[in-house]
């Protein structure tokens, strides 16, 4: 045994000082350290009588003090566990049973003193209560309680663990403000409260923690100002973590400049908005700066990279920023992820950029860059993700022949760039997407384009490519292909059908000739746009069931069934005017005859829409079914039928291939034309969302329409919510409320011809595998028109309470009354009843039954589903004040949706992508 260690080993029993003062006086451990001096003062006797019996006394003493140690150290680890709720037993070798705590879960304890060092629990689905008894170990150093439950404020109590160098409490349910007393850590190294539900202002008081280096506040819910002066003593900082804090407000405080040890600044979504100070050219140790999704404005500051040696990852992205491309930011050549996408930055990518020999991401789309791109970018032997779209980039490809490319992503669309697609991009093949539609390239496609094995996606469109299609073989994990809008001729390869996973083929508008080849029925094709063109001969009999019609459009010279021009009648093209004369009289008087007879028949026909002749329908699909209107019809029948609302009933079919879909009737009691409802449905079954149901298809007479949805088993919120048992758990619930507003965003703002939905109700509310919920039938009025609409909505008293209360008075529905609707299921999510219950002893409907009790004490309390864990309970709340915004009386009162997304996005758990490994400065514990 060293000097050294005999010294680490004495500390903590001859200098009593250094243990807390609690332990000492009172209890059990009191006593033992009393009895621990005792044994230190025989042992001092033993080695003043006999050097030579040093050896073996202190054999004899280490293991005598390590049995005192050791009882005393485990009773305060057993009085923590016992405040600790432990559902999977993972602490269930700490037992008072098991003598040796030092190989308890989670323990470590030092070689030498064998006193606990380091408690690590992390991701055990612990909660309860953390409970300071602990901070009774001397020599703890390392507390790690991540990736658990913990649901209380910061345990502000942890401070009197005087020693602690690494508090770790990050992704539990922390809630509260930072406190002005988190000045009391003052040992603390590294500080990890993300991932929390933490609060309020960043404090002044923080800045006194002097010897932190990690300080990580991500991912929780700080507001306000940034105070500059609390990183004026944080010189130690390495790693500084303030991201995902939309609520924060705030400019960049220029002290974060001075930390010149900083090597991880983590600022991403944090409401950050001001210019970038120029003491971040003083950042030189700085390996990641990640400053996207802020409001950051004016220019990256001139020369920013110089003398960074590290850098490796740098985010800028979606700000509005301006300015040239940071020239210097490859300096130290270890850049490896640059992101400046969707800003405002202009000019030139600058050719040093081809010295960034370590570059793996390169992303500056959705800019103003012009210019030529230098072209040594392109073979960065690094290079995997390279994304300039959407800028006014010139210039041709560069060919890629001989340089070892390891290129995955290619996207350079809507740009200016001129010449042909070099043959050297087919040869990479890593490649899986290559995207430049909407350039001005030019000449013929090189017959290996379609090689990479991995190739998933290649967008050529919107170019003036001339030659054939050259063969794709190779490529069996094509999912999609777009060469529309280019001048390509000859015929459409065979081999497209054998590429297993093909789905989207669109090859509009060039000069293609010859047949459909047959081989493409083998494809599950979602969508296959040949129109103008000029292909010939007979569609494939799937392909034309399968696919709007409008796909197959100018091509004069193709026939089949629905087509102008159908097969069979082709071929009697032939025969005289004379005979087709006759032909057309006889048909005239057959009409005739049909339509008198037709006209006797209506009134039974009305009265048994069941039945229906197959001739009046018209069916069109937007998706590959394989079914006919006959099937369609005779599936709905009662025994099929699921629901039934104001618009009218809904059925489940089993389509002949096994799949199942829903199928809506409504009432056409507008008589619209087909011409005018297709138009309407295929607009609607153009709206694509994870949140929103699929519109497959529609059949179409003058009496009804039927729309064809996708199947959704689990049923509607709606029936969920009936069930006397509904019991679903708060995230479940928080789920189908975040996945039913992103769908309503869409339909609002990201969806092109914009819907309102006008009819959110939990009936209308799917839920999908997971509890991600799909909304249906939004947009009916524009089917059966307004008119129709109204008088449907009126008749539904059930739809009622969903209704805002300026419906009827105003002409013109609104977004606002679609939020209103929203706002009535998230009160239905947050009481777990449906919004109208007639027959129940609480009759009113929810947004009344919530107004009156809202205001009275605990009211809040009351309304809140007692099914529900009190754990979610601050959620909830959240929500509940949500919801009360989005009923409010007036539609001005009411959030945007877009707000309504925010808000509660903000309250669902965030599961973080690794971006980098970070080696996170150890603490002093032993392990
Ligand atoms: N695509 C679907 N998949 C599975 N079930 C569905 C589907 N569409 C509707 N349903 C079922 O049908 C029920 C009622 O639907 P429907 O739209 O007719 O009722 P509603 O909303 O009360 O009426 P309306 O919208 O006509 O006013 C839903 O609660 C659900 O159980």
């Amino acid at each position: 045994m060293s000097l050294l260690e005999l010294k680490e080993l004495r500390l903590p029993v001859l200098h009593p000082l250094s243990l807390p003062i609690k332990s000492l006086h009172h209890g059990r451990a009191g006593k033992k350290k009393h009895r621990l001096e005792r044994a230190t003062t025989s042992s001092h006797l033993a080695m003043a009588s006999s050097f030579a019996h040093q050896a073996l006394f202190l054999s004899i003493f280490l293991s005598f003090l390590s049995t005192l140690n050791s009882s005393s150290e485990s009773d305060v680890l057993l009085t923590f566990k016992s405040s600790v709720e432990d559902p999977i037993l993972a602490l269930s070798n700490w037992s008072p049973n098991s003598t040796d705590h030092c190989n308890w879960t989670g323990i470590t304890c030092s070689k030498s003193t064998f006193l606990v060092t380091s408690i690590d629990l992390h991701n055990l689905n612990l909660s309860g209560d953390i409970y300071p008894s602990i901070c009774k170990l001397p020599q703890l150093s390392n507390l790690n309680l991540a990736n658990n439950y913990f649901n209380q404020p910061i345990p502000l109590q942890l401070s009197e663990c005087i020693g602690l160098v690494t508090l770790n409490l990050s992704n539990n349910l922390i809630w509260g403000t930072l406190p002005d007393q988190i000045f009391l850590f003052s040992s603390l190294v590294t500080l990890d409260l993300s991932r929390n539900r933490i609060g309020g202002e960043i404090p002044l008081s923080l800045g006194s923690l002097g010897k932190l280096q990690v300080l990580n506040l991500g991912s929780n819910s700080l507001s306000g100002i940034i105070h500059p002066p609390v990183f004026k003593n944080l010189s130690e900082l390495v790693l500084l973590d303030l991201s995902q804090n939309p609520s924060l407000a705030s400019e960049l405080p220029l002290e974060i400049g001075r930390l010149a040890k900083l090597r991880w600044l983590l600022m991403q979504k944090s409401g950050l908005f001001g210019s970038i100070p120029a003491s971040f050219l003083d950042l030189h140790e700085l390996e990641a700066l990640d400053l996207s999704q802020n409001n950051l404005t004016g220019s990256i500051p001139l020369g920013f990279g110089l003398g960074f040696l590290k850098l490796a990852y740098v985010d800028f992205s979606l700000n509005m920023l301006s300015g040239s491309f940071p020239t210097d930011v490859c300096y130290g050549k270890s850049l490896k992820d640059l992101s400046l996408h969707e800003n405002s930055f202009t000019g030139p990518i600058p050719s040093i950029i081809e010295k960034c020999s370590s570059l793996e991401r390169f992303q500056v789309q959705d800019n103003g860059f012009y210019g030529e791109l230098p072209p040594g970018l392109w073979s960065l032997p690094e290079l995997k993700l390279f994304r300039a779209e959407n800028n006014h980039i010139s210039g041709q490809l560069p060919d890629l022949i001989g340089s070892p490319s390891r290129l995955e992503q290619v996207q350079i669309d809507n740009n200016n760039f001129t010449g042909g697609i070099p043959r050297g991009f087919g040869l990479i093949h890593t490649m899986y997407r290559f995207s430049a539609s909407l350039n001005s390239f030019s000449g013929n496609l090189p017959e290996n384009i379609f090689d990479s094995p991995l190739l998933s996606i290649i967008n050529l469109s919107h170019n003036s490519l001339i030659g054939s299609i050259p063969e794709l073989k190779n490529c069996r994990k094509l999912v999609s292909l777009s060469l529309a809008d280019n001048s390509l001729t000859g015929s459409i390869p065979p081999s497209l059908g054998h590429l297993p996973v093909l789905t989207y083929i669109d090859i509009s508008n060039n000069k293609l000739s010859g047949e459909i080849p047959q081989d493409l029925q083998n494809l599950k094709l979602a969508l296959f746009n040949v129109s103008f063109n000029q292909l010939s001969g007979s569609v494939p009999l799937s392909l034309v069931s399968g696919l709007p019609a409008s796909f197959l459009q100018g091509n004069p010279d193709l026939c089949g069934p629905g087509l102008p021009n159908p097969c069979n009648l082709s071929s009697k093209r032939q025969s005289s005017r004379t005979s087709r004369l006759i032909w057309v009289v006889i048909l005239i008087s057959i009409v005739v005859g049909i339509l008198l007879l037709t006209a006797g028949l209506y009134a039974v026909y009305t009265l048994s829409r069941n039945k229906s002749s197959c001739g009046t329908w018209k069916l069109v699909f937007f998706y590959p079914l394989r079914i006919t209107e006959e099937e369609l019809l005779m599936a709905l029948v009662e025994k099929n039928a699921i629901g039934e609302g104001a618009f009218g009933k809904v059925h489940v079919v089993q389509i002949p291939g096994g799949e199942f879909v829903a199928v809506k009737r409504l009432l056409n009691s507008s008589n619209l034309s087909f011409g005018t409802v297709k138009a309407e449905i295929k607009n609607l079954a153009k709206a694509r969302h994870r949140n929103i149901a699929k519109l497959l298809g529609f059949c179409y007479s003058r009496g009804s329409i039927l729309l064809i949805f996708e199947y959704l088993q689990k049923g509607s919120l709606g029936d969920a919510l009936r069930k006397p048992d509904f019991s679903w758990d708060w995230r479940f619930r928080l789920k189908v409320a975040v996945g039913t507003a992103q769908g309503l965003l869409y339909l609002h703002k990201d969806y092109v011809s914009k819907i309102l939905h006008r009819n959110i109700k939990s009936n209308n509310i799917l839920i999908g595998d997971d509890f991600e919920p799909k909304m249906t039938d939004f947009g009916l009025d524009r089917i059966i028109g307004e008119a129709c609409y109204k008088s449907s909505v009126a008749s539904e008293l059930g739809s009622y309470c969903y209704m805002p209360p300026e419906y009827g008075c105003f002409k013109k529905p609104t977004e606002q009354m679609d939020v209103y609707s929203f706002g009535v299921v998230l009160l239905e999510l947050l009481t777990g009843r449906p919004a109208e219950q007639p027959e129940s002893r609480e009759s009113l409907d929810v947004v009344k039954l919530v107004r009156r009790k809202v205001n009275m004490t605990n009211g809040a309390f009351q309304i809140l589903d007692p099914k529900i864990s009190s754990s979610a309970q601050q959620d909830m709340l959240e929500v509940l004040d949500l919801a009360l915004r989005c009923t409010s009386v007036l539609p001005e009162k009411r959030p945007s949706i877009a707000d309504v997304v925010r808000s509660l996005q903000s309250l669902e758990p965030i599961v973080h992508p690794p971006v980098f490994s970070i080696e996170l400065p150890s603490g002093n514990s032993e392990h």
